[in-house]
């Protein structure tokens, strides 16, 4: 997929055959065991990744999945992505993702500490907070960045708090980091709202995922008197046509740790609920769920792409047929407020002056507000479509800083 839709901008863009290995082509691939106890007392060996795509405009930035689709293709798209995005919302960053292939529900407290702090230990050689700069993802939390953060520090024999970010305000982290992804994702469909005329008040969602990026975007867009009609995460899915009580299934999931065992007279199928007339639709889980199979059936206005990479190229064709009908944030713009409150979280321990929430939820707005109108704005002049606009800004920066380096001709 990710080779797909370069192959595709760099077609858009007319950039020569010999700068688009440099482009794609990560720098760094790295790949470590990580052996635990487990707390029978038997040792389990883990396999975890890195991918530093490019360091051309500075450090490399990106999440940590704990996840079992993890592997080195995964991850390797997924810093690709991450260099787009960083481009496109101009923070002084290139792209990078790690993970280890590993159900996190599988591990005790205890195991899960020993294989974050073990992850770490395995990568000190390789980040920096001027090197690469983790953060959480799919699986791993606030606590795992304080682990990780802790693991580094103790090795360099001070404290590091730059060296990831996500971390809980109490060890140095931001106000805000935690909900910014989906503060960031509903804020966006604010935007696009406006755009197509749709009121919260009389609108409606539909949101894959109840996790970090999920749960925070249905508790916003209730909040914002959005209807949340559906709700999912790999456990259950709920639908209701008169709206779901999203304050009470945070707290069920807050209890529980999953969204089943809910309520059985709201089920419905998890891909039947993708289906469902709505006005906004938010996949906010993984990759690869809206396909040629079901993008003609979408009954959304607004697809907000809070996972990475949830459209398949074959999906997007489809979509893009459907014209006006459908608009699209991009993922690379539609959960890029993770990544630009982590690079003001990133700024503050550098400096150590904290921001309060105000001023740093101020700033993720002012910024997302630039970043849409660049992407809507060229979509419009070049009659492409906003995924083609927002990758075209973000590869176009990343050529431009290589090219001026001297990288290229
Ligand atoms: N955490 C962050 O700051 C950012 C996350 N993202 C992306 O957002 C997506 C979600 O990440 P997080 O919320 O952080 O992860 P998370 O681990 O907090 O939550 C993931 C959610 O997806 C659900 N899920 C898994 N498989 C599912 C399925 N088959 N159907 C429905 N739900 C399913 C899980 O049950 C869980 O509720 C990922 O694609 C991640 O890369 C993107 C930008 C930043
Ligand atoms: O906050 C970050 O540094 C990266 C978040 C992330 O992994 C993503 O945007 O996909």
């Amino acid at each position: 997929m990710c080779r797909q839709q370069f192959t595709a901008i760099a077609d858009h863009l007319d950039l020569p055959e010999d700068e688009r290995d440099r482009l794609l082509y990560p720098k760094r691939a790295i790949t470590v065991s990580c052996p635990i106890h487990r707390d029978d007392g038997s040792v389990a060996v883990f396999q975890g990744y890195r991918v530093q795509h490019h360091l051309s405009l500075g450090p490399t930035k990106g999440g940590t999945r704990f996840s079992t689709s993890v592997d080195i293709g995964e991850v390797a798209a997924l810093a690709v992505w991450m260099s787009w995005k960083c481009a496109l919302a101009g923070l002084p960053y290139g792209g990078a993702k790690g993970g280890v292939t590993v159900d996190p529900s599988s591990l005790s407290r205890r195991e899960l500490e020993a294989l974050s702090r073990r992850y770490m230990q395995e990568m000190i050689p390789f980040v920096g907070s001027h090197t690469d700069v983790m953060a959480p993802d799919m699986g791993t939390n606030e606590q795992v960045m304080a682990w990780f953060m802790d693991t580094y520090s103790m090795h360099q024999g001070r404290t590091v708090t730059e060296i990831v970010t996500g971390k809980p305000v109490a060890t140095g982290g931001t106000e805000g980091r935690r909900e910014a992804t989906g503060l960031g994702v509903v804020h966006l469909v604010g935007s696009a709202m406006e755009r197509l005329g749709i009121r919260a008040a009389r609108a409606t969602a539909i949101v894959q995922g109840f996790g970090n990026v999920g749960g925070v975007a249905a508790e916003e867009l209730h909040a914002r008197g959005v209807r949340v009609l559906g709700v999912s995460d790999h456990t259950a899915a709920y639908f209701d046509p008169k709206g779901l009580d999203v304050p009470d299934l945070l707290r069920h999931v807050a209890a529980h740790g999953m969204l089943a065992g809910y309520s059985n007279e709201l089920r419905i199928d998890r891909e039947e609920l993708l289906l469902q007339p709505c006005d906004v639709l938010v996949p906010a889980a993984m990759e690869r769920v809206i396909t040629e199979r079901n993008a003609a059936r979408l009954r959304c206005r607004i697809l907000a792409e809070g996972a990475n990479g949830p459209t398949t190229p074959e999906a997007d064709r489809i979509l893009a047929e459907r014209g006006d009908d459908l608009f699209v944030i991009p993922d690379i713009l539609c959960n890029s407020g993770g990544v630009i409150v982590s690079y003001f979280e990133w700024v503050q321990d550098l400096q150590q002056f904290f921001w309060g929430r105000d001023e740093v939820i101020g700033r993720l707005y002012g910024h997302l507000d630039r970043v849409f109108h660049q992407v809507t704005n060229r979509a419009a002049r070049e009659r492409v479509s906003t995924r083609v606009a927002a990758m075209a800004i973000g590869v176009s920066k990343v050529r431009d800083a290589k090219k001026t380096r001297g990288l290229f001709p």
